[in-house]
């Protein structure tokens, strides 16, 4: 076990008998933002779950902060904050009420509460908005009230699941911003799953390519275009040369992602 943000020694994971997982190996340092890129199917989400202790590992494959997962998985959740693909805000309780209910849950001493909830909501741009129900949110603004619910209880890891799936470019610059800017302030450590190649060159410090339950190139953006050695190559230019072909035919699902996202950008 290491010191690592997270440390994922040879991971399998299968549903029946689809391989979910298929032997990965990942380390995160502390205060990196993390990108593991790939298209639907490819593993990233179970990888995820694993880590945040949410599906069984066997004893010493996994570590987060030097815990092993699988022997303190209590302990784990509290280091994480978890922003998972489906919708995790309530669209009839307001800004300030959802982000509370995550600072009982997560156990936020009760006279720290109000000042932590008031911080989260400041961070991700929402104090405004804080007294309006949900559903009367854009769909950027849910995803910063999740994300804010996320940090509610100052993780040391933030997780998040496709953080701009079914936002438009602008939410989705918006979103990157303030991931930034809490990485920025807090040093928190982040690892998230995108397909979106374009954001993660920009916004990641490194990235690991997946497929097919496979975690091949590992990098910065940097490092893994210029190994394929031509001036003007882009992240999605390295997926390719990868996996064989392009991110868009693995993409079948992602438009039923895509939809279910744009429904939830619309509480109610
Ligand atoms: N609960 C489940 N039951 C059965 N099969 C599953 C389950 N969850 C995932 N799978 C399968 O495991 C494989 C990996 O899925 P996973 O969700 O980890 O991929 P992903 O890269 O995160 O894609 P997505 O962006 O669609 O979530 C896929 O073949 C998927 O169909």
């Amino acid at each position: 076990m290491t010191d690592a943000a997270v440390s994922v020694r040879d991971l399998h994971y299968k549903f029946g008998e689809t391989k979910a997982v298929d032997g990965v190996d990942l380390v995160v340092e502390r205060g990196e933002i993390f990108g593991l890129l790939g298209p639907n199917g490819a593993g990233k989400t179970t990888t995820i779950r694993a880590i945040t202790a949410l599906l069984p590992v066997p004893d010493g494959v996994i570590s987060v902060f030097g815990l092993d997962v699988a022997k303190r998985r209590m302990a784990v959740r509290r280091l994480i904050g978890y922003v998972p693909q489906q919708l995790s805000a309530d669209g009839s309780l307001s800004g300030v009420e959802n982000v509370s209910l995550f600072a009982r849950l997560f156990d936020v001493p009760r006279r720290e509460r109000k000042a932590k909830v008031s911080e989260a909501l400041e961070m991700m741009g929402l104090t405004d908005a804080a007294g309006r129900l949900a559903k009367t949110y854009s769909g950027g603004m849910i995803r910063r009230l999740e994300l804010a619910q996320a940090l509610v209880s100052s993780p040391q890891l933030l997780i998040l699941d496709e953080p701009t799936i079914g936002l438009d470019p602008i939410a989705r610059g918006s979103v990157w911003d303030r991931i930034a800017a809490v990485r920025a302030e807090t040093g928190m450590t982040v690892l998230l799953t995108t397909h979106y190649m374009e954001e993660a060159e920009q916004s990641c410090d490194r990235v690991g390519l997946m497929h097919r339950g496979r975690l091949g190139k590992l990098g910065t953006p940097r490092e893994l275009i210029d190994e394929l050695g031509h001036d003007d190559a882009t992240l999605e230019d390295v997926f390719r040369e990868y996996s064989g072909g392009p991110l868009e035919e693995d993409q079948k699902g992602l438009r039923d992602v895509r939809a279910t996202r744009r429904t939830a950008g619309r509480l109610g």
